[in-house]
C-alpha cells in the first residue's frame, strides 16, 4: 500500500494522479495547498506527491518549480501528461433568464485556480466581461466554494468530477482558449517508482552559471550540442539570492545511466557550473498510459 499526497479530491491533479497510478492498493492523502502537498511526502506521511509543473496554454507552474528547488529536496521519480478539461461549474437555476436560457450576465465572481483562469480568460472576457476574478488554491476548492455560497452569482472554474461531487452544474463544458489542453505532472518522492516503465527517459538538472563568466551559457549548451544530446526545456528562476541572479532548470531527453550524460555534466562542472540533478525519471505520454488501461 502506497500513501500519494495531492490537491483536494475533483482537482485535476486529482483525475490525472487516478489515471497513472490507478486506484489499487493507494491511499490518497488530500491537501487544499500545494505546499502541504509537497511536506506530506517530506515528512514521511506519504511516499510520493504529484505536483503538476508544466501546462500547454500557461507554461511551467512557478510556484511548484519554485517549490521542488528551494524548499524540498525530493526526487523526479515520473512524469506523465494529463488532459485539462476546464468547465464552467455553478448552479443553472441562478442564472435563467426570462427566456428560459442561462444568463451569463447574471455571473457576479468567477472562482478557480490561476492556472485553470489562464486557460479560460478569452471565454471569460467574451462571455462574462462583467464577472471577477479570484484566485484559489485549487479548481477542487473553487468548485467547493461555489456549492457552499448559493444565491451569490459565484461560478467556479473546474472538473466534472468536481462538480457532480458536489452536486452543481456543469453549465458550459470545455471552455479553455486553446484545445489540445494537457499539463505535465511530476510524482516526486524518496523512493523509485517502478510500477511503471517507459522507453523515454528523462533527466531533470539545475544549472548555476558562475558569475561574471561571459559566453558560459552557450559553453554549458555546446556541451550538450556536440554529443547531440535533446533538451526538451529550459527555463530560467531566479535564485532568489541575489537581484539578477537566475539558475537554469533543464530537462534532458536522455537517461543519467546513459553513457554521453555524465560526461557533458563533468564537462560543465569543469567550467565552474554547480550542477543538481533532480531526477532521472521515466516519461509518459498521455496516449501511452490511455493505451495501457
Ligand atoms: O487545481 C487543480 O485542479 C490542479 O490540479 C492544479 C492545476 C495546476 O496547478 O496547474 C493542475 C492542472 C490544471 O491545469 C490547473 C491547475
Amino acid at each position: 500500500m502506497k500513501t500519494i499526497a495531492l490537491l483536494p479530491a475533483g482537482s485535476v491533479s486529482d483525475e490525472a494522479a487516478k489515471h497513472f497510478i490507478g486506484t489499487e492498493n493507494v491511499t490518497w492523502d488530500h491537501h487544499r495547498l500545494i505546499s502541504d502537498v509537497f511536506l506530506s511526502t517530506v515528512n514521511g506521511v506519504s511516499n510520493y506527491s504529484v505536483i503538476p509543473i508544466e501546462n500547454t496554454i500557461e507554461g511551467s507552474v512557478s510556484l511548484h518549480m519554485d517549490w521542488l528547488v528551494h524548499e524540498v529536496d525530493l526526487p523526479i521519480r515520473a512524469e506523465w501528461v494529463y488532459p485539462s478539461i476546464q468547465n464552467l461549474i455553478g448552479r443553472n437555476n441562478e442564472l435563467i433568464g426570462e427566456d428560459g436560457e442561462l444568463d451569463f450576465t447574471r455571473i457576479q465572481k468567477v472562482i478557480s485556480h490561476p492556472v485553470a483562469m489562464a486557460q479560460c480568460l478569452q471565454f471569460l472576457r467574451s462571455k462574462m466581461p462583467q464577472a471577477v476574478t479570484e484566485h484559489v488554491s485549487s479548481t477542487a476548492e473553487a468548485v467547493r466554494i461555489v456549492r457552499d455560497n448559493p444565491g451569490q452569482g459565484i461560478v467556479a472554474i473546474g472538473t466534472t468530477t468536481a462538480a457532480s461531487n458536489n452536486g452543481l452544474d456543469v453549465l458550459a463544458s470545455g471552455v479553455t482558449d486553446h484545445d489540445n489542453n494537457y499539463t505535465r505532472f511530476l510524482l516526486v518522492g524518496p523512493e523509485a517508482y517502478a510500477e511503471r516503465q517507459s522507453d523515454t527517459v528523462k533527466t531533470s538538472i539545475l544549472i548555476t552559471l558562475p558569475e561574471d563568466f561571459p559566453g558560459a551559457l552557450h559553453q554549458v549548451l555546446a556541451a550538450f550540442a556536440w554529443r547531440k544530446i535533446n533538451l526538451t526545456r529550459i527555463e530560467s528562476r531566479p535564485t532568489k539570492k541575489k537581484l539578477g541572479n537566475y539558475y537554469f532548470f533543464i530537462d534532458i531527453d536522455m537517461s543519467l545511466e546513459s553513457v554521453l550524460l555524465p560526461s557533458a555534466l563533468e564537462e560543465i562542472e569543469a567550467l565552474g557550473c554547480q550542477v543538481r540533478i533532480l531526477g532521472s525519471y521515466p516519461s509518459f505520454t498521455y496516449e501511452q498510459l490511455a493505451a495501457t488501461k
